[in-house]
């Protein structure tokens, strides 16, 4: 479920590296910092992770060199299958943040980066309502993704996009449910987590939820 912008991703799969190492103006503050990003997520992450959207396979390289096991979940096939190149012996299955494969094993950690924002709040919580129940205390999930302090940094961080001609990014900022951090926090501390928000750089929070 959440799987309207799947469209975006058949057009973007095969610039998305390109994007996410700067090459698109519009989107370098947003990947600014990207390979940190990824490697903060890996260095708080168990043994036993299964990744949301893993996209070009960027994060669940890192993680299988870091030594974890990944059970990988991409909805895009034109996605899936470039990471499936880059990670021919990783499991990388048709899914989605609330339709998912479940792993033989039990998980420990949860993890997702750029890629949460495609769900509507409500499916958010509903999908941090299904992690709750699928980890075990001292469980965790680890996200990074883009989301606001609140409406009025949204709707500036928008402003801005028009203002210097970044048409693509201001649509994208107007068309996905980017939400704001209390709203998160309000998800996660309903559903028996707790959790913290740390600024990565003017779009992407790192979100650390550890089940109590
Ligand atoms: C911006 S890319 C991020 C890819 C990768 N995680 C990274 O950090 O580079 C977003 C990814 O989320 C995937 N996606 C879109 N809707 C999704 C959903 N409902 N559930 C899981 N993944 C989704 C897209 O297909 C795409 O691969």
């Amino acid at each position: 479920m959440g799987r309207e912008f799947l469209d975006i991703f058949e057009t973007w799969a095969q610039s998305y590296d390109s994007s996410v190492y700067g090459h698109d103006e519009q989107y370098r503050d947003v990947f600014d910092g990207y390979e940190t990003i990824l490697n903060t997520v890996v260095e708080k992450s168990g043994d036993v992770v299964l990744e949301f959207g893993v996209g070009t396979g960027n994060l669940t390289k890192k993680l299988i060199e870091a030594k974890k096991t990944v059970y990988g979940i991409e909805p895009s096939a034109p996605m899936r299958e470039l990471a499936k190149e880059k990670l021919p012996n990783v499991s990388i299955e048709d899914g989605d943040f609330l339709q998912f494969p479940l792993p033989n094993e039990p998980i420990d950690t949860i993890v997702s980066t750029y890629a949460f924002h495609h769900l509507t709040d409500a499916e958010k919580e509903e999908a941090i309502g299904k992690y709750s129940a699928l980890l075990r205390k001292g469980g965790k999930i680890v996200f990074a993704d883009t989301a606001f302090i609140d409406r009025e940094a949204h709707e500036a961080m928008i402003a801005e996009a028009k203002q210097k001609g970044f048409v693509d990014l201001a649509e994208d900022l107007q068309r996905e449910y980017y939400t704001t951090i209390p709203a998160l926090e309000h998800m996660f501390t309903m559903h028996g987590f707790t959790v913290t928000f740390t600024p990565m750089n003017r779009f992407v929070w790192l979100m650390e939820a550890v089940k109590q």
